[in-house]
């Protein structure tokens, strides 16, 4: 029997100190989101009823970094609702990780899941009846979520605030059948926000409603972020607030899909800025990538693809054979 020395070629040609020099860059590596304050690694999701088994999520990566504003987006069944109950600790996945502002979702006791929906985050749903109790006001309801938490200092203080910075300060005695849709979504903003959560969670918040008031629910979103820095995640079939956002993630299939960045830029010689978009598709670390369908079908890109290696990128080809065929 051989042994390699600790300076002579191992297995393959590769000496050992390649080796442990290979292991040990593996190891310095940071983990996968390690600076994110959502992170989801491959999460499952299955559900079964009458004994027929539906994925919901097929192994989602999502990261989201602290203070991001950004929109989830995708057709309906894709797996929205099911990531969002997830992440509002509503439900746990079957499989994967997740973790939110340094809370295990899939570790947390009946104890900590409490505490986690009361202080790391707040959710603002598209019904606007299920965020608001009917019987209180405004002023009540922004409290309520405070004094279950206890400690109430600030408690009337900021509740007004947090009513004032989102241009609804007028309706603190209001009971919810007195406001405007509009002005329901904004009270229920603050009460999500009142314990001052880590992330912020809404589910088509601008669903039922016009698109001006829609328009003004985002800017209260967007008042949010910027004035609190909160982190906030929107899900929304609304293509003006997926167009507002620097980040929109496209879900298919249970997977996140592709990505759209947009940034600012300044343009050298009028010095006039404009938004540039740009889309991206998303690399699993098994290496998966989902093309976009209409480029798939431009190519009718079929089962068999072509791949083509180049210096800075990679080609794909339909297979030539097939369209032979
Ligand atoms: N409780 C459940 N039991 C069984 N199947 C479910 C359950 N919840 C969701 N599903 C299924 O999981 C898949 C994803 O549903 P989900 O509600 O997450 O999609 P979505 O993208 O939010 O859709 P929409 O935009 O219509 O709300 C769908 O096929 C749905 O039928």
């Amino acid at each position: 029997m051989t042994h390699s020395t600790e300076s002579g070629p191992g297995a393959g040609g590769v000496s050992l100190a390649e080796l442990e020099a290979r292991a040990a860059a593996r190891r310095d590596r940071p983990a996968y989101g390690h600076d994110a304050l959502i992170s989801c690694d491959r999460l499952v999701r299955i559900f079964s009823a009458d004994g027929v088994e539906v994925q919901a999520l097929q192994g989602l990566d999502l990261l989201v970094r602290e203070g991001e504003l950004m929109a989830l987006v995708g057709a309906s069944g894709s797996g929205k609702s099911t990531l969002m109950n997830i992440l509002a600790g509503l439900d746990e996945p079957s499989a994967g990780a997740a973790t939110v502002a340094g809370c295990d979702l899939l570790a947390m006791d009946a104890k900590e899941r409490l505490r986690y929906r009361r202080e790391v985050v707040g959710f603002v749903w598209q019904q606007t009846g299920r965020n608001l109790l009917p019987y209180l006001t405004a002023a009540q309801n922004v409290s309520l979520p405070m004094q279950l938490r206890g400690g109430a200092r600030r408690r009337a203080g900021r509740a007004q605030e947090l009513l004032d910075l989102l241009g609804v300060g007028r309706c603190r005695d209001r009971r919810p059948h007195q406001m405007s849709g509009g002005q329901q979504q904004r009270v229920a903003l603050a009460v999500a926000l009142a314990n001052e959560p880590a992330v912020l969670l809404a589910d088509e918040p601008t669903g039922e409603l016009d698109s001006h008031t829609a328009e003004e629910i985002f800017a209260a979103f967007r008042t949010a972020n910027e004035e609190l820095g909160t982190t906030i995640v929107i899900v929304t079939h609304d293509q003006a607030v997926a167009s507002e956002v620097r980040r929109t993630v496209a879900i298919r299939d249970g997977r996140t899909s592709t990505e759209v960045l947009r940034r600012t830029e300044v343009d050298a010689t009028t010095g006039q800025e404009a938004v540039v978009a740009r889309e991206y598709a998303m690399l699993d670390r098994a290496g998966r990538l989902q093309l976009p369908a209409d480029h798939v079908a431009a190519l009718d890109l079929r089962d068999r693809v072509l791949l083509e290696l180049e210096s800075d990128h990679l080609g794909v080809w339909p297979d030539p054979e097939q369209r032979e065929s």
